[in-house]
């Protein structure tokens, strides 16, 4: 709601909605009165706006757009409501003022804000457009380019920023209430025509068509396959060409194709998603609620290669003092240089803003190839490569040298965490923390609880994701952890199509066209395809330890490929080695183009092993990729590894390149239909019944079975079924 109060010539409606001061339909309706009541109390001269708690508002109430009866549509009369009043309106920002927030102040007529406030019209990024009239009036205040991207981005801006662009009048560094008191007191009796933005033009360009044709290119460019950027830059190019009220109707149709469009559910959906896996819990009934962080004042890194670099970057900017350990003189001062390289290219991206880099001090950051500098660290990142008796041996060495209390982190991609415990005496200080290259760049940290890790060992882990700007998420210990255990299969049948009959650049295509921003072959060339190598290698499913007479393209009674072995062989690792399951134009070229040797090498092998060649159409492509990795996240949810379809989606959008305008794979699976999913399923499977990644999960059939329930609730069809499974 809002509460409405009197001064002696100045009415105060304070917005009042814990915690952000969402716009609720309760919210607009107190709004409107308050308003009414200013305006009908002839001793009030002047209104202003505030939020509570320190905050304006944050927009319309998100939950609102998905309810039968949509919350948003009362939000622009009252905003033309506000900015009609024959009575100045002051709106005072504190926090933030976001979305239909900010609408509520473009209606105002002065605008003061704190110094530390932030604004932003971010709707573009839950799949939708100012629909409040914000795209009409925000280029007439700042002009078409800056409004353009505020409104296409959806990015939040400083206040500082905000007064430079004029979006604001005045920026304060104490009581922001006062100061819009004093100013709309100083203000009665002004004329408000000027400070109606309705009735302003828009500012013109010398260049105006040209200059929308350049941005709607660099738009489409950025959208990646999301709708809402280039109806948000829609509405902004009615403002330039019609009258306000004609661009407030387009701007109002625009909004609908977005609110009924799937994708602006699906962003809604993540957005939430996000939120929610922050509220950990595991199986035996450890959770955030219970659970308190133990703080971190000193961490260790051990070693600087890739990850290590990326680590330590990210744990310098949230300034956290560090220690980096390499094994010998020679890697440390090469991990160094390329340690020092990243933070200056960090420290120059952040100069200007108010937060600088700290990094030439020892006392913040120390190199050393000394165990016993990590004698008085809270917590350890280990970062060696992926070798379980390289980490053994080091987490027996830090069970001797740390601090009793200390956090013992392995950076692991797929490694047993709780075998790395068992070298230490302190199991329950153990924890994975797998990292996502580039580490000082992805968004995601997926954290491994083993069998014995505590609870507050989880929460100093989460609080620590928090810390370093990143979206943690907890998962059980099992065999490439959520991330990559659906990701083997996805891969596995990207590389059986190529046997069938397909080409790369036709699955990459497929892929891409979906929203993936790179596809799976490409995926693997940049990676490397040598990690995976010796992976296999380790596991026994190729090199020297692959028993005598093992079948070709069989494991373990199993559909095996041996495409990606015999390209490593040839010594094609992909990027770094020019050669790939594409060429490029140098070793570490990253111009991908296809290779009439690989299609060669494909076509002897299909008749090596007796493969007739087929023609696979898109659909088959799509499906199989994509509903083998969701079936892999049915067994993951089954086996209790993820406590929700939450946790696999924030993951694979974070950390794997899935397009967040398709809500993560268990969230298109809802949407493509789970009765659909698990028939196609099926169908793959009767086709290659050696493939167990195509055979439908247990968990899959039973929501089938019981009707096809919305994603919400599968989880409670989990806890009284599970013992069925
Ligand atoms: C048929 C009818 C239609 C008619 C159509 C015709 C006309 C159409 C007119 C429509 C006009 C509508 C136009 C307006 C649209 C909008 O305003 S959309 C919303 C835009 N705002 C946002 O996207 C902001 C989202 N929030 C944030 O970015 C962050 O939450 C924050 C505000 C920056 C705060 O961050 P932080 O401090 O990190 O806290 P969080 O944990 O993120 O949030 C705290 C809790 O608040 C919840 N929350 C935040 N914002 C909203 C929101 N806008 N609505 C609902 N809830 C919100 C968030 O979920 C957290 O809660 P928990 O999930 O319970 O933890």
């Amino acid at each position: 709601m809002a509460q409405y109060a009197r001064g002696s010539t100045v009415a105060v409606i304070r917005l009042c909605n814990p915690p952000v001061n969402a716009l609720s339909r309760a919210v607009l309706q107190a709004l409107e009165d308050g308003l009414k009541k200013a305006d009908a109390d002839p001793s009030v001269k002047a209104v202003m706006i505030c939020g509570e708690n320190g905050k304006f508002s944050a927009g319309a109430d998100i939950r609102g757009f998905s309810s039968p009866e949509r919350s948003g549509g009362a939000l622009g009369p009252i905003v033309s409501l506000i900015e009609s009043s024959e009575k100045p309106v002051v709106a005072a920002i504190e926090g933030v003022a976001l979305g239909g927030g900010l609408e509520v102040a473009l209606g105002c007529h002065y605008r003061i804000a704190h110094m530390k406030a932030r604004m932003g019209l971010p709707e573009v990024t839950i799949g939708l457009l100012p629909g409040a009239e914000g795209t009409q009036r925000l280029p007439r205040l700042i002009g078409v380019p800056a409004a353009l991207e505020m409104i296409t981005t959806g990015k939040h801006i400083p206040a500082t920023e905000a007064l430079k662009l004029g979006l604001v009048d005045e920026i304060v560094e104490e009581n922001t209430i006062e100061a819009a008191i004093r100013l709309a007191n100083k203000v009665i009796g002004q004329p408000l025509g000027p400070r109606r933005l309705s009735l302003k033009p828009v500012p013109k360009l010398p260049n105006m068509e040209a200059f929308l044709d350049k941005a709607l290119v660099k738009v489409k460019k950025q959208a990646w396959g999301c709708l809402a950027p280039e109806l948000c830059f829609q509405a902004v190019r009615a403002a330039t060409e019609r009258p306000f009220a004609e661009g407030v109707r387009r701007e109002r149709e625009l909004f609908q194709v977005l609110l009924s469009s799937g994708q602006a559910q699906a962003l809604q959906y993540a957005f939430f998603a996000e939120r929610a896996v922050r509220r950990w819990a595991t199986p035996s009934g450890a959770s955030w609620s219970s659970a308190a962080p133990q703080p971190v004042r000193k961490a260790a890194v051990i070693g600087l290669g890739t990850m290590g670099r990326g680590i330590v970057t990210c744990l310098v900017k949230a300034n956290i003092p560090l220690v980096a350990l390499e094994q010998d003189l020679e890697n440390l001062n090469k991990g160094r240089k390329a340690v020092m390289v990243l933070l200056e290219r960090e420290a120059m991206k952040m100069e200007g803003g108010a937060q600088t880099l700290d990094f030439h001090n020892p006392a913040r950051l120390q190199f050393t190839v000394d165990f016993d500098q990590l004698r008085d660290v809270d917590l350890v990142i280990e970062a060696v490569f992926e070798n379980m008796a390289l980490k053994k041996e080091i987490f027996h060495k830090l069970s001797k040298i740390c601090k009793p209390g200390a956090l013992l982190c392995t950076n692991t991609s797929a490694l047993n965490i709780d075998e790395i415990a068992s070298a230490t005496n302190h199991p329950q200080q153990v924890i994975g923390t797998h990292f996502f290259s580039p580490a000082h760049v992805m968004r995601l940290l997926e954290i491994i609880y083993g069998r014995h890790t505590s609870p507050t060992a989880i929460a100093t882990a989460m609080q620590l994701a928090k810390a370093l700007k990143k979206v943690g998420v907890v998962v059980g210990n099992c065999f490439g952890f959520v991330g990559n255990r659906m990701m083997f299969p996805y891969i596995q049948q990207a590389v059986f199509l190529l046997e069938e009959g397909s080409r790369p650049e036709a699955v990459d295509q497929v892929l891409e066209d979906f929203g993936f921003k790179i596809g799976p072959f490409r995926m693997s060339d940049l990676a490397g395809l040598d990690v995976g190598w010796r992976s296999r290698k380790d596991q026994g499913l190729t090199g020297p330890s692959l028993p005598a007479g093992t079948p070709a393209r069989q494991r373990h009674g199993q559909r095996y490929s041996p495409l990606p072995d015999l390209l490593c062989e040839q010594g094609r690792f992909g990027q770094k080695t020019g050669r790939g399951w594409y060429q490029y134009e140098k070793a570490g070229g990253r111009t991908a183009t296809p290779d009439p040797w690989l299609l060669n090498f494909l076509s002897q092998y299909r008749d090596t092993h007796g493969i007739k060649t087929r023609f696979i159409d898109q659909e088959e492509i799509l499906e199989r990729c994509l509903f083998s990795l969701i079936n892999e996240g049915f067994a993951i949810l089954a086996e209790g590894i993820a406590s929700g379809p939450e946790h696999l989606d924030v993951i694979y959008i974070n950390g794997y390149g899935w397009p967040k305008h398709r809500g993560g794979p268990m969230f298109y699976a809802s949407t493509v239909g789970l009765p659909r999913v698990l028939a196609k399923l099926q169908k793959y499977s009767e086709a290659h019944p050696d493939v167990p990644g195509l055979r439908p999960s247990a968990f899959l059939k039973k929501l089938v079975a019981v009707g096809n329930p919305p994603l919400k609730e599968w989880m409670s069809y989990l806890s009284q079924q599970s013992s069925k499974l």
